[in-house]
C-alpha cells in the first residue's frame, strides 16, 4: 500500500514525539511492505516564526491533498504575546475546521501493562474502556462575535450551534456506540444552556433510530465526577466542544498519563488527522523526557482508522504494551519499580518490538 502522509510536528514536544512516531511508521512500513511517503510542513508557532501565520496556506493545501495527517502539537510561552486570533492554537483550530473535521474521537483504555499506573485505585479504573466523542469544529471555539468591548472593560465570547452540526455527531456516536457496548452518555449542561437543550432533544429525536443503544443524560459537572469515581459506568460519551476537551483531559488519569492517549479528528468520508490529546508541554520540551506513546499510539490510529491496515495497528500496540511490560516508562508514568528512559529509549523499544515480533514469528514459522 502507498500512502501520502502530511507530518505536522508543531512546537514543543511536538517536534521530539513526531520523530518517534515517524521511526516506528517507517519500520512498519519495511515490515509490511508498505510505502509511506511523508509530507513535513508547519503548523502553529513555528509557522508564525518562518511565516508569520499559524497555519500557512502551502501547510494547508497538502493537508487537503493527503491520505492522513499526524500532528504534533502546538503553542508555547514564545507566543504568549499574539493576539488571539494569530496564536498558534489558531492553526490548530483552522485545520479542523478547514478540513471539516468535526468528529473528535479520543478512546481512553487501560494499557495491560499498565494496571498500576493510574493515581486512581485499582478496582476503580479495571475494566475501563471509554469513547469520548468531542464535536471539535463549533461552539465557543468558533462563536462570533468574540471581543473585547467597552474599552476592554467588558468581553464576549459566543456559544453558537446549527442543528446539522449537533446532527451529525450525534449520528456518529450512535453509530459509533452500535460498533460498542451500546450504551451513550450524553454530557450537557441543560439545566442553563440553550445549546444544551437544543442538544438533548436531538439525542432523544435519534434515540428513536437506535432501540438497540441506551442513552443517558448526563450534567457536565457530574460527569467529570464520575469519570473518575465509577470511569467502568460509561461506554461512549458524546459531547460538546469544550465540554470534551476538558473531560478528556481529565479522562487520561484513568490510564495513568496525559502522555498515552491518541486521538483521531474526522469528518464523514474517513480522512482523518490523528494527533495526542496533550499540548506541546513547555515545562518539559527540549529534555527529551515526553512519554512518545501518545503520538505512537495516534500513528497506530491512523493505520486502523484511515488505512484499514489492522495488523499494523495491532502489531504497534503490542509493541508499546511490551515495552512496558519489560518494566521501562518515561518520567510521567508514576509506576514504582522499572527502568525510566528518554523519549528516544522509549522509541527504541517500541521499534526493537516490533522487529523482535518478526524474529519470534520467523522462528515459530520454521518449527511449524
Ligand atoms: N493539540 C494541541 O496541539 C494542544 C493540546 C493542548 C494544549 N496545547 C497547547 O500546549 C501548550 C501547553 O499547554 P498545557 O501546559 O496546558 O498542556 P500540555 O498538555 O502541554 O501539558 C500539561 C502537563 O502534562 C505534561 N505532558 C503533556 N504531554 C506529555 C507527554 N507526552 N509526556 C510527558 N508529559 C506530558 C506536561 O509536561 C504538563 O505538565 C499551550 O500553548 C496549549 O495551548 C496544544
Ligand atoms: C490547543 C487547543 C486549541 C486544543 C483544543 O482545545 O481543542 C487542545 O487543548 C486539544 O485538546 O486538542
Ligand atoms: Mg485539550
Amino acid at each position: 500500500m502507498k500512502k501520502q502522509i502530511v507530518l505536522l510536528p508543531g512546537d514543543g514536544i511536538g517536534r521530539e514525539i513526531m520523530e518517534s512516531a515517524k521511526e516506528v511508521l517507517q519500520v512498519i512500513a519495511e515490515e509490511f511492505d508498505h510505502t509511506f511517503i511523508f509530507h513535513e510542513h508547519a503548523i502553529g508557532g513555528a509557522a508564525i516564526d518562518a511565516y508569520g501565520e499559524p497555519l500557512p496556506e502551502e501547510t494547508l493545501k497538502a493537508s487537503e491533498h493527503a491520505d492522513a495527517i499526524l500532528l504534533g502539537a502546538v503553542g508555547g510561552p514564545k507566543w504568549d504575546d499574539q493576539p488571539v486570533h494569530n496564536r498558534p492554537e489558531q492553526g490548530l483550530l483552522k485545520i479542523r475546521k478547514s478540513l471539516g473535521l468535526f468528529a473528535n474521537l479520543r478512546p481512553i483504555k487501560i494499557i495491560p501493562a499498565l494496571t498500576h499506573a493510574s493515581p486512581l485505585k485499582e478496582d476503580i479504573v479495571s475494566g475501563s474502556d471509554i469513547l469520548i466523542i468531542r464535536e471539535l469544529t463549533g461552539g465557543l471555539y468558533f462563536g462570533k462575535p468574540s471581543e473585547r468591548r467597552n474599552n476592554g472593560n467588558s468581553v464576549v465570547d459566543t456559544l453558537s450551534y446549527e442543528r446539522y452540526e449537533m446532527e451529525r455527531i450525534i449520528e456518529k456516536a450512535f453509530e459509533t456506540a452500535m460498533t460498542r457496548q451500546k450504551h451513550l452518555t450524553s454530557v450537557d449542561k441543560a439545566n442553563v444552556l440553550e445549546s444544551s437543550r437544543m442538544w438533548r432533544e436531538i439525542v432523544d429525536m435519534k434515540s428513536n433510530e437506535y432501540p438497540e443503544v441506551t442513552v443517558e443524560h448526563v450534567l457536565v459537572d457530574a460527569a467529570a465526577m464520575k469519570l473518575i469515581t465509577n470511569p467502568a459506568h460509561f461506554d461512549t460519551i458524546v459531547t460538546e466542544n469544550l465540554f470534551g476537551d476538558i473531560l478528556s483531559d481529565e479522562a487520561s488519569v484513568i490510564p495513568g498519563s496525559l502522555g498515552l492517549l491518541p486521538s483521531a479528528s474526522v469528518r464523514e468520508d474517513g480522512v482523518g488527522l490523528y494527533e495526542p490529546i496533550h499540548g506541546s508541554a513547555p515545562d518539559i520540551a527540549g529534555k527529551g523526557i515526553a512519554n512518545p506513546l501518545g503520538m505512537i499510539l495516534s500513528a497506530a490510529f491512523m493505520l486502523r482508522n484511515s488505512f484499514g491496515l489492522d495488523a499494523e495497528a495491532n502489531e504497534i500496540e503490542r509493541a508499546v504494551n511490551e515495552a512496558l511490560e519489560q518494566g521501562y516508562h518515561t518520567a510521567d508514568l508514576q509506576v514504582k519499580d522499572g527502568t525510566l528512559v528518554s523519549t528516544k529509549e522509549m522509541t527504541e523499544l517500541v521499534v526493537e518490538n516490533l522487529s523482535t515480533r518478526s524474529i519470534s514469528d520467523s522462528i515459530c514459522l520454521t518449527y511449524v
